[in-house]
């Protein structure tokens, strides 16, 4: 199957790369070539590029999908009452079906907002791993592991499971980790273990860290160091590529302790925000050459999935926090939403650019619109201006999930009916 883009504004992200007009020949799963003039006149279904802007899809680094259904069940929480009075009870009562429905309403919003992967922690992950098998997105999945109790080995054979069954599969579009869930609910013992699993298998590690000021406390008082010194006592960053969640609390030393690290940290600045958790300190740990990538983390605390406003965050924050508009400029907050998420999901040498020989993972947006022109300058206009709705199309993997804003792999009404009667059976008496 050849599928050509006509004339479209071209924003692949490779560095240095300046936008043009032009055409993109994909053929079955990847990009063929792409520019001024190349010949799109033999291909089996053509795209009208005129009028919108085609750019790789967005990677959310960070992502509870099914939490989807728990949107605005309880806002304006602490984060830690949050989880433990609202979060865990209402996910005791999740079925693997529900998980399954939440996850898909949350790939509706993504698909719809211009996201084409995703970094998934959570529970029942072989549910997740079917629904993104049938909506075609691509995501690289791992079942998160709280070990506060003693389950005879449940949590982490879940773990290895998903790893053995889903590494890969769906055209290659689900890859996997091992998901430590932060260093407040991984004692070292079975910390350890899963480095060492990690280890042995070539898994990137997904775990949060140093959320909130309440996490840096807990860790001290337990063992007399920072989130980030504990991890790295305990070896983690010289033994795995790690995908860290948030540190937003990180000390000069724990910057430097992360210097050099393969993988880097998924800022999450809309959950930050409304959890109230800080700002992270991303210039500063950029300086330091750690990768930083983007995510929304998942519906229950961000409330939406849109990257659009995760990548204009993220920039605010910084400008603001160093009094500085010079800092974080467009240009590198949609890189962190594309590039260098693909970075820390060990994809970039798939996705992340618009580049010949990459997935065909890309978003064409609607610039026909009044926020939307005139075009000095188009990296400005999708960092600081567009949102999801303006996308129009969406495409993974060189298959098209949204043409006119039309969902093609996800029959919304089904799924509305699904999620509102799963999602008042899971909250009541919370
Ligand atoms: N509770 C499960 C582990 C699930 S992993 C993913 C967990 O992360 C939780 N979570 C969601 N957002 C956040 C956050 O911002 N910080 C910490 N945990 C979060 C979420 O509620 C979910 O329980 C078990 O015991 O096996
Ligand atoms: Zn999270």
């Amino acid at each position: 199957m050849r599928t050509g883009i006509r004339n479209g504004l071209i924003i692949t992200m490779i560095e240095g790369e300046a936008p043009y007009k032009g055409n993109i020949l994909i053929e079955d799963d990847r990009i063929v070539e792409l520019g001024v003039s190349v010949d799109i006149s033999e291909v089996d279904q053509v795209i009208e590029g005129e009028g919108f802007t085609a750019m790789p899809g967005f990677i959310n680094a960070h992502q509870h999908s099914p939490m989807s259904l728990l949107r605005a069940f309880s806002d304006d929480m602490k984060l830690m009452d949050w989880l433990d009075r609202k979060m865990l009870p209402a996910e005791a009562n999740m079925t693997p079906e529900d998980i399954y429905w939440g996850s898909q309403l949350a790939m509706a919003e993504m698909i719809r907002s211009g996201t084409t992967c995703f970094a998934d922690m959570y529970i029942q992950m072989g549910q997740i791993a079917e629904a993104v098998k049938s909506v075609g997105m691509r995501a690289s999945l791992t079942r998160g592991l709280v070990f506060l109790q003693d389950d005879g080995g449940r949590r982490m054979s879940e773990a290895i499971d998903l790893v053995e069954r889903w590494s890969g599969a769906a055209d290659g579009r689900i890859t996997t980790m091992i998901g430590p869930h932060s260093p407040y609910t991984c004692p070292p013992e079975p910390l350890k273990e899963t480095i060492a699993y990690a280890e042995s298998r070539k898994l990137p590690i997904h775990i949060h860290l140093a959320e909130t000021k309440e996490e840096v406390v807990k860790i001290r008082d337990k063992y007399g160091v920072t989130p980030t010194e504990y991890l790295a006592h305990i070896g983690m960053f010289d033994r795995a590529h790690v995908l860290l969640a948030h540190a937003v609390h990180l000390t000069r030393k724990d910057i430097r302790l992360l210097h050099g690290m393969r993988g880097g940290i998924a800022h999450n600045p809309i959950s930050n925000l409304k959890l109230g958790c800080g700002i992270a300190p991303v210039a500063e740990c950029l300086r330091q050459g750690i990768t930083v990538g983007l995510g929304t983390d998942g519906a229950g605390s961000a409330t939406t999935l849109d990257m659009f406003e995760t990548v204009r965050a993220a920039a605010w924050l910084q400008k603001l926090d160093y009094g500085d508009p010079t800092i974080l400029p467009a240009s590198h907050a949609l890189g962190m939403g594309t590039l260098e998420s693909a970075k820390l999901l060990c994809l970039d040498h798939e996705v992340g650019t618009l580049e010949a020989g990459k997935k065909a993972d890309l978003i064409l947006v609607d610039m026909r619109k009044p926020h939307l022109q005139p075009v000095h300058n188009i990296e400005s206009l999708l960092a600081y201006a567009a949102s999801g709705s303006d996308v129009d199309t969406v495409m993974v993997n060189g298959r098209l999930l949204m043409q006119g804003r039309k969902l093609l792999t996800i029959n919304e009404d089904e799924l509305y009916r699904q999620v509102r009667q799963r999602a008042e059976r899971i909250v009541k008496g919370i």
